[in-house]
């Protein structure tokens, strides 16, 4: 939209140097630059050039550019650095598709290990991605409160954090599980930290890889309880979190597009910043996400759950497509807040039912 079209946006400029002020751990030097807490060299903000903070039909973002007021603990910034939110949710993906794999329950002590495996993959390439934009994070309202950033934890002890965990994700899943589950998670911590990570800067095509990165964990739970890489079902897995990522991030990378622009990320919505783009890849996500689950309903023929299953997956996915359209027609922080809120209960709903498929 026209309307999102501004030149230099003070008002945004001031909520940078308001966080900085307010975590005080971040020293102002003459020339723009900063140095955090642990001594490394920020470069000055750049200003966001293209975005007001608010505007007539566009919804308030003012809460996304207030910096968090938790007072953070040793233990709950190790936790941080993890992406624990993220994490659980692929703690919950893995659930579901260990029991497509193995084509019914899993015995709990292999669910337990399946866990502890794949959280501790997933947590590592969590804090890696952290390591690796420490600097970048400090120049985002969103992340400049996290542990790195802020110059709560260290450098080296969360390299050697982001190694152990690593080495024991990794040794869990091959030992209990076999080969194939550890090399997708060794893949998936590879792709999520080598190549979308430095990508997130260089390109708006960061979030097709993302998608690939988010997507591939699907085969560690699904190849751990014997299914295979040649299954059609593992695909149709990695297609429904391949497609779901699309709406779930669209909306993310909507809200917190002045934030990224500031900071020299290239996301759909500050390359392309009037939202179609962002708009469309919610709808094709959300379209292609229906056809991904609806194909798990009949993977394994007709029987008298398929249908009522494949029912179960439009009216859970019919929300979000609804959300997409609305965020298409009219992208906003209104409308782009209930498409991330509707992902965020879509992915579980889907995978309930496409498991539950299993037993019927
Ligand atoms: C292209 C891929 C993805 C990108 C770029 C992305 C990015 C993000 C970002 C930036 C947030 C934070 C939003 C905020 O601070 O308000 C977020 C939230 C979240 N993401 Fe994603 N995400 C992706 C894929 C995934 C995947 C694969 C999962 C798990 C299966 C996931 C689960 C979540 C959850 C549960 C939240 C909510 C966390 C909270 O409430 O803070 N995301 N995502
Ligand atoms: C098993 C295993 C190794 C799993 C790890 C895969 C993983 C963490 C996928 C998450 C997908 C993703 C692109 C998240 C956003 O990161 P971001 O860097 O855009 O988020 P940020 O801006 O909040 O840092």
């Amino acid at each position: 939209m026209a309307t999102d079209l501004l030149s230099a946006d003070a008002t945004t400029a001031d909520s940078v140097a308001t966080r900085s002020l307010r975590t005080g751990t971040i020293a102002g030097g003459e020339d723009g630059s900063r140095k955090n807490s642990t001594g490394e060299t920020i470069p000055s903000v750049r200003r966001g050039r293209r975005f007001r903070t608010s505007g007539a039909g566009q919804g308030s973002a003012e809460n996304l550019d207030t910096p968090q007021t938790k007072t953070p603990t040793v233990f709950g910034d190790y936790v941080e650095l993890t992406k624990p939110r993220i994490v659980t949710m692929i703690l919950v993906t893995t659930t579901a598709t260990a029991i497509m794999g193995a084509g019914g329950l899993v015995a709990w002590i292999d669910w337990m290990w399946l866990m502890i495996g794949t959280a501790a993959i997933a947590g590592s390439a969590g804090a890696a991605n952290q390591i690796w934009e420490r600097v970048i994070d400090c120049n985002m309202t969103r992340t400049a409160n996290r542990p790195l950033p802020a110059g709560r934890v260290g450098l080296l002890p969360s390299l050697i954090y982001t190694a152990t965990l690593g080495v024991v994700g990794t040794t869990v899943l091959w030992s209990f599980f076999g080969v194939q589950p550890a090399l997708a998670g060794l893949a998936t911590w590879m792709i999520y930290v080598l190549v979308y990570t430095p990508m997130k800067t260089r390109t708006a095509w960061n979030t097709t890889i993302g998608a690939i990165a988010g997507a591939l964990p699907v085969l560690i739970g699904y190849t751990a309880t014997g299914g295979q890489l040649s299954d059609a079902t593992g695909w149709l897995l990695f297609g429904v979190l391949g497609t779901w990522q699309y709406p779930h991030f669209m909306a993310i990378a909507w809200m917190y597009r002045r934030q990224y622009d500031e900071a020299g990320f290239k996301m759909t919505t500050t390359v392309e910043p009037t939202g179609r783009s962002a708009g469309w890849q919610s709808i094709v996500g959300s379209l292609a996400l229906i056809v991904c689950g609806v194909a798990l309903c009949f993977i394994n023929g007709f029987t008298w759950f398929a249908v009522p299953a494949a029912i179960g997956v439009l009216v859970a996915t019919v929300p979000m497509l609804r959300a997409s359209l609305l965020f298409a027609g009219q992208p906003d922080d209104i409308t782009a807040r209930k498409l991330l809120r509707s992902s965020l209960l879509v992915l579980p709903a889907v995978l309930l039912i496409v498991t539950l498929r299993v037993f019927w």
